[in-house]
This record gives structure tokens, C-alpha cells and sequence, in this order.
């Protein structure tokens, strides 16, 4: 049976950043799971087609990581066909052996309920802002009102909205540095697999 983690949580949080490094630290495999909605929100078109016939090539846009692809992506995966198109790849991504960590929104809720170790990872909004605008080269501000508006529409949609697990650890990152956090991440791992 593989060993499944699922990682949720707002905008720029740290899920990716702690997902990579578990992935790294356990020999998992990794799916960032947001990727799959900003490819069919850049692909541009009927939504539905665009998540159905997605492919490497879509997922290898260079321009998936921008704001505006952000925005795009949370638009459409507001709809529960788009939502319906994706999650078969999902649940086999995550069987592969010995294990996978998934990050995105609903992956605790919705696509892998039994998953061994459900992580929410959260952190300010400001500090979110701030990290995320060191990493776009934008402006702090600019930033705070778009992580702001992507979470609003991602909690506030009727299907697969962003929430914690009920059985979910919640992770503050605001006050804590990329090794502490991963460290707390690790250490939740191997409490379940011992
Ligand atoms: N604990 C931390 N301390 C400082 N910077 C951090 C921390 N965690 C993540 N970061 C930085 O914050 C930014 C956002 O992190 P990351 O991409 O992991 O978030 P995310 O939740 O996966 O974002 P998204 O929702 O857009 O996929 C990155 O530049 C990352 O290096
Ligand atoms: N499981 C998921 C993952 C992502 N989304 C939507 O995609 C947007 C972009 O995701 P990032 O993780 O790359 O920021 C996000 O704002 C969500 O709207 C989703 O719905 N479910």
C-alpha cells in the first residue's frame, strides 16, 4: 500500500516548499496539483476540454508560475466539471509506490481522504504577500490583494472548496524559517510511519 501524504493550504504558504523537500526526504513522488489548474486556466478556450485533454506539454508552459495564471486558475476551478476532469489523474498519481505527496486545496478533503498524514499549511496573509512578491519581483501590496482574492474564491466555492481535513495537522509557517518548517513537516511523517 503506498503511504500517501496530502498537503492543503492557501496561497503561497509554503505547501510546495514543504511537499518537495518530504518528497525528497522520503523517495516519494511529488504532484503540485495547482499546476493542473493554472495549465487548463492558460490553455485558454472551453475550460471543461482544456482540463480533459491536458498534456506534458501544457504543464511545461513557462508562464504557469504568474500571477495572472494564478487568477486564471482559480477562475476555473471553480467548475465542478473542470474539477471532475482532473481528479482521476490525481488518485494515480498518488498510488504510485513506495508513496506520494500531493499539494494543492482539496486533496485532503476530496481526492485522497485516506491519505496517511493530511498537513494544512497556512501562514499571515502579509507574510504570504511578502513572500510571494520576493519571488515575483512584485509589489507587496499587489500581492496581498491577489492571494487575497484566489483564497476568497477558493473557499467560497461550492465544490471542493479550500478547508482543512477534520483530521488534518495545521502548519503555521508565518514565524517559521524553510528548514524549521520542513522539520516540523518530517516529523509528522515519521510519528505516522512508526
Ligand atoms: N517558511 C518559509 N519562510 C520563508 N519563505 C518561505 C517559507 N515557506 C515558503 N517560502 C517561500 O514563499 C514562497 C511561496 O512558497 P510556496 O511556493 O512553497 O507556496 P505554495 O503554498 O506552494 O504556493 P502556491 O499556492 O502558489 O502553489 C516561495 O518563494 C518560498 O520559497
Ligand atoms: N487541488 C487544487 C489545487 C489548485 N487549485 C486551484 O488552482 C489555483 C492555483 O493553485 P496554486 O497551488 O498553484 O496556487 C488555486 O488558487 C486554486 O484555485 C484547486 O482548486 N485545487
Amino acid at each position: 500500500m503506498p503511504f500517501i501524504i496530502a498537503i492543503d493550504g492557501p496561497a503561497a504558504s509554503g505547501k510546495g516548499t514543504i511537499a518537495r523537500a518530504l518528497a525528497a526526504h522520503f523517495g516519494f513522488h511529488h504532484l503540485d496539483t495547482g499546476l493542473l489548474y493554472r495549465a487548463t486556466g492558460a490553455k485558454g478556450g472551453d475550460p471543461v476540454l482544456a482540463a480533459q485533454t491536458l498534456t506534458a506539454g501544457d504543464l511545461a508552459r513557462p508562464d504557469l508560475r504568474s500571477a495572472g495564471a494564478g487568477q486564471a486558475a482559480s477562475r476555473v476551478a471553480t467548475i465542478p466539471e473542470v474539477r471532475a476532469a482532473l481528479v482521476e489523474f490525481q488518485r494515480r498519481f498518488a498510488l504510485q509506490e513506495p508513496g506520494a505527496v500531493l499539494d494543492g486545496r482539496d486533496i485532503g478533503t476530496v481526492i485522497c481522504p485516506d491519505a496517511a498524514v493530511k498537513l494544512y499549511v497556512t501562514a499571515s496573509d502579509q507574510i504570504r504577500a511578502v513572500r510571494r512578491a520576493a519571488e515575483l519581483g512584485a509589489h507587496v501590496g499587489d500581492m496581498l490583494g491577489e492571494l487575497q482574492e484566489r483564497d476568497r474564491r477558493d473557499s467560497e466555492r461550492a465544490t471542493a472548496p479550500l478547508k482543512p481535513a477534520a483530521d488534518a495537522v495545521v502548519l503555521d509557517t508565518t514565524e517559521l524559517t524553510i528548514p524549521d518548517a520542513i522539520a516540523r513537516a518530517i516529523a509528522q511523517v515519521d510519528r505516522a510511519r512508526a
